[in-house]
């Protein structure tokens, strides 16, 4: 029995075995459900090789050669394993080559001391070295490589390591003092051990688990939000994200763009539809780096029509701005297969002040119908007076669009 936590060393080592494969399990069954996402298949695997390494290691309590080095390897290959994943899961893949060089060195100290053993203190500074080395890298990928929407896991995550690497400080100052050496010392290193283990294993899943729902979030929103083809905003998250910009702005003049490629249908027949897609990605990029406002909302608004939300912007701009855009589009075809494919845009321009972007976005479209009847690749403008904003929020009027 142990004199600090009541517990003996084979409970300890049980209850961190039904931890370990615990975790293992779920990890497991989630990458099963989430079959995308690479990072926690090798999750999963280190997790197995740590509960492995475990039961190894506890089977055989007195340090058999076969149950060291089997523990050091399986142990040894779990940290590779999360660095990995860590990668991975950050977009910054690792190739394996890299840890795999280190789990063989490491392993080739670990056969020469069974060799030739060295003493406790020297042990112990190689050992919690090792796992300081593992714990800081990926501790700086976790902290300087993460993407702004998985921070906050990465962060969690990065701190579990950070403790870990304490932990072993801590450890390998106390086998620098030898004159500290007592049974009871020893008994409660031994449970601290265990205890330590197992709290970190936990902590770990549940750092590795919120950066999976961080990404997995963060997807959703996207996929909900951007438009696949272009990148852009969507209509209804435009729409969305119109409001605050609006409402915080009342009282000034505000515009809408509404972009139409011309005779667009010809452009599918004559490339095919790949073709086509190929033009709708120039097109964004041309809007996209052609210089408008950095406060302007830029959406897909539908097929081939394309809308900008430029906040308070008066006529005059709205119009130079959209006569810029029509002109850089027709100089600048796209490349399709090597070839170029010539295009160009009407567009319908709105401004006005205080009123609903519902009734903008139909000025627009008004305005965009007269320049396609005109001639099309030319900018129409109209200015849109109706109800004002305290009578009908934006919000009732992009709600009722988004629907
Ligand atoms: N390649 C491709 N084509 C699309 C996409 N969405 C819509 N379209 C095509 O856009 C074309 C729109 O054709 P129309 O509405 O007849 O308009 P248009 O040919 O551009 O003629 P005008 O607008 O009158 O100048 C159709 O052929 C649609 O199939 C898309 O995501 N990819």
């Amino acid at each position: 029995m142990d004199g600090v936590t009541g517990l003996d060393v084979h409970t300890l080592g049980m209850i961190g075995l039904a931890v370990g494969i615990a975790i293992a399990l779920s990890f497991s069954l989630l990458s099963l459900v989430l079959r995308g996402m690479a990072a926690l298949h090798v999750w999963a695997a280190a997790f197995w090789l740590l509960t492995f390494a475990g039961a190894a290691q506890g089977y055989d309590e007195n340090g058999s050669f076969l149950s060291v080095i089997i523990g050091s390897v399986l142990i040894a290959l779990a940290n590779a394993a999360m660095l990995v994943g860590i990668a991975m899961h950050l977009g910054h893949p690792l190739r394996w080559r890299v840890p795999a060089a280190v789990v063989a060195v490491f392993l080739l100290i670990q056969v020469v001391f069974m060799a030739w053993p060295p003493s406790q203190p020297v042990e112990s500074a190689v050992f919690g070295l090792k796992s300081i080395l593992w714990d800081s890298w990926m501790v700086f990928l976790l902290l300087f490589r993460a993407p702004r929407e998985l921070r906050a896991g990465s962060r969690f995550t990065a701190m579990v390591f950070v403790v870990d690497s304490l932990f072993y400080v801590a450890r390998g100052l106390i086998a620098l003092h030898p004159e500290l050496d007592s049974p009871e010392l020893a008994s409660l290193l031994t449970t601290s051990n265990y205890l330590f283990g197992i709290l970190a294993t936990f902590l770990l899943s549940t750092g590795f688990t919120l950066m999976l729902s961080q990404r997995l979030v963060h997807d959703l929103r996207q996929a909900a939000e951007v438009d696949g083809l272009t990148g852009l905003l969507n209509r209804t998250a435009l729409l969305k994200a119109a409001n605050p910009v609006l409402l915080a702005n009342r009282g000034h003049s505000h515009a809408v763009l509404l972009f139409d490629l011309d005779h667009f249908k010809a452009v599918n027949d004559r490339w095919g539809h790949a073709g086509g897609d190929a033009v709708l990605q120039h097109f964004a990029r041309l809007l996209r780096d052609g210089g408008v406002p950095a406060r302007a909302l830029l959406s897909r608004y539908g097929g081939e029509e394309f809308m900008l939300l430029a906040p308070c912007t008066s006529p005059n701009v709205a119009v130079t701005l959209a006569e810029s855009l029509r002109a850089l589009v027709e100089r600048s075809p796209a490349l399709y297969a090597g070839e170029p494919i010539a295009f160009t845009t009407s567009v319908g321009v709105a401004t006005g002040t205080g009123v609903h972007i519902q009734r903008l976005i139909d000025t627009a479209d008004a305005a965009l119908y007269q320049a396609k009847r005109t001639g099309r690749d030319r900018v129409e403008a109209m200015v849109s007076e109706g109800a004002s904003e305290e009578t009908s929020p934006l919000a009732e009027a992009a709600a009722g669009l988004a629907t």
